[in-house]
């Protein structure tokens, strides 16, 4: 028999979305075999769904000899290794068009990771990164933020807070790390829902301040909770999530957010 291998390697393909006028990212890889003078075996591979936590990515492989229907045809799937950081990068590829520069805001309560996941999120996003505490003490001639609660008090604070997070809402193309208490203030929303608002709900509920804010840290876009990571990776211990596991979906929170916003589903 003869097998005149004509390939044709499709991956990643751009492909232009009519009704959104983007061009958003696919993988396909088609391989056709010319068998004799007309006859054609076809071999299509395909990414159905990159979901961005799965460390092995999900080929179907759906074959047709000839134009007979694949689905008569044997078919099967395999699965691939893929790195976190490149599941990030592929995301963030994904995500960057539906953004179109708007800034990001992580919430969330002290050390619940907004600093270490914003970081790898501009980066990846090739955004600048900001702390809004630490943009409080420049503007305070490098006074700290427990030094200005302690000689001017909490409303001196959130006062600079907020003109902080106003000049920040005119920009583009940040993270922002924002104050644990930020969002207290609903004019501080105002300016942050300029931008795509992440809380990052990753520290332990047992705390009354927790339970104080938690109303207010729902008013973000979307929430980034370590109980769905795990259950999406199959992990039971949330402990072992990498900040890389956790950027990954923070993005893919973003790309629902703007989705749904766009009417995309
Ligand atoms: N996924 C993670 N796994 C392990 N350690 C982490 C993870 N994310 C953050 N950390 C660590 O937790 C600590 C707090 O993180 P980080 O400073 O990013 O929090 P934050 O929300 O910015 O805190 P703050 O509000 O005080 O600025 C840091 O020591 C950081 O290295
Ligand atoms: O949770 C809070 O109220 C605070 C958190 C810090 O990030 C600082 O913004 C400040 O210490 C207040």
């Amino acid at each position: 028999m003869e097998s005149k291998a004509v390939q044709r390697l499709q991956f990643p393909t751009m492909v232009y979305s009519e009704k959104r006028g983007r061009t958003v990212q696919s993988g396909s890889l088609n391989v056709s075999c010319g068998f004799m003078e007309h006859k054609k075996l076809r071999v299509f591979v395909s990414v159905p769904s990159m979901k961005i936590q799965q460390r092995k990515i999900p080929l179907k492989i759906a074959c047709s000899y000839n134009n007979v229907p694949a689905s008569t045809l044997q078919s099967g799937s395999f699965k691939t290794p893929l790195s976190e950081e490149l599941i990030l990068k592929s995301k963030s590829r994904e995500v960057e068009p539906y953004l179109s520069g708007r800034c990001i805001y992580l919430v969330g309560m002290m050390g619940s990771g907004k600093t270490t996941v914003g970081k790898i999120l501009s980066q990846v996003l090739c955004y600048s990164f900001f702390d809004s505490d630490k943009l409080i003490e420049e503007e305070a001639d490098g006074t700290s933020v427990a030094d200005i609660f302690k000689h001017y008090g909490e409303t001196f604070f959130r006062d600079k807070e907020t003109e902080v997070l106003r000049k920040l809402s005119m920009m583009q193309r940040h993270v922002i790390s924002t104050g644990g208490g930020a969002v207290v203030r609903p004019i501080n929303w105002k300016y942050m829902h300029k931008g795509i608002s992440i809380w990052l709900d990753t520290f332990m509920r047992l705390s009354s301040l927790f339970e104080e804010r938690s109303e207010a840290y729902a008013n973000a876009n979307a929430k980034v909770s370590l109980e769905n990571i795990a259950a999406k990776l199959g992990q039971k211990d949330v402990s072992d999530l990498t900040p890389t596991a956790i950027a990954i979906e923070a993005l893919e929170q973003i790309l629902g957010f703007l989705k749904s916003e766009d009417g995309y589903y």
